[in-house]
């Protein structure tokens, strides 16, 4: 099958969710390919993070969100945790858990009930660890931890969850430039060896566009663009849903880069 043939793997068809009577997200339909990496792009506020806890269940939503075709609404918790890993933007984190043993709680939903992990769980976290560059930092406790250092082990928790479909909420924040990297290139190696799916929202457009196959701007709770990176991000799109004044340029490679320029006259 062709990249441009690979099956939907996740839908959602005329969602809305929210916190409250009212949603803060209304009739989103959306699409994301096996094995293809969806950013959901948007201002603050827009609704993204939303679209993400609707998917992963953790928010009132009405609509349909089909995983490879089952219902979500229809699946066990348990079996939704095997299929589903969601790494929230801002998880409280239980500050004397170590590393490893937290990370080692992504394993939970291919234990039993009591089951102890086994030798394949510890492989399965000692592998994540490896991929974060976190095990200088296995033994230490969370709450000693730096902002960035936490969104790894965070970031790994999820990693270890080995499911076909990952949710993450703005996966780079507080990562330096070099952490963000690996971490967005591994991702990405995971995407292509395993075909998971990988739906990010992400802030930084061009980093977006580096990375994701497909994006979806999210305005006021609404999709109102979709398509490749290119078709997108352009200028006046830009001004209109962000309010803001940027140049999209182009690479060699003809990948968007979305710079921001100041008013003639302001320096
Ligand atoms: N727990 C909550 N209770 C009530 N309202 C909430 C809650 N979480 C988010 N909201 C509201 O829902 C709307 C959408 O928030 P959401 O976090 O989905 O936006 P976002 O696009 O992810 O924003 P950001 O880019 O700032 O992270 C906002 O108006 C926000 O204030």
């Amino acid at each position: 099958m062709t990249a441009t043939q690979a099956a939907t793997a996740l839908s959602l068809h005329d969602v809305s969710a929210g916190y409250g009577a009212e949603p803060v997200v209304t009739h989103v339909s959306l699409e994301a390919r096996r094995g293809r990496w969806l950013a959901i792009v948007g201002p603050n506020g827009a609704g993204k993070s939303t679209v993400l806890k609707a998917v992963a269940g953790l928010v009132p939503r009405r609509g349909t969100v089909l995983l490879d075709g089952t219902d979500t609404g229809r699946l066990p918790r348990k079996d939704l945790a095997r299929r589903i890993g969601y790494a929230p933007q801002n998880p409280a984190l239980p500050e004397r858990l170590t590393v490893t043993d937290y990370v080692l709680l992504g394993r939970a939903p291919h234990l039993g009930t009591l089951a102890r992990e086994s030798a394949s769980d510890v492989s399965v976290v000692e592998d994540a660890l490896t991929r974060l560059d976190l095990h200088e930092l296995a033994g230490r406790r969370l709450g000693t931890l730096s902002g960035g250092e936490a969104q790894r082990a965070v970031l790994a928790r999820v990693l270890v969850q080995r499911t076909p479909l990952l949710l993450l909420d703005e996966p780079t924040t507080g990562l330096d430039i070099g952490h963000a990297q690996t971490l967005l290139e591994r991702l990405d190696q995971l995407r292509r060896e395993d075909e998971t799916t990988v739906v990010t929202t992400l802030h930084d457009l061009t980093i977006a566009a580096q990375y994701a196959d497909e994006l979806v701007l999210i305005d006021r709770g609404g999709v109102v663009a979709a398509g490749t990176p290119s078709q997108v991000l352009t200028t006046e799109r830009l001004r209109e849903h962000y309010a803001a004044d940027v140049e999209v340029l182009t690479t060699a490679g003809g990948n968007p880069v979305v710079v921001p320029v100041r008013p003639a006259g302001t320096r």
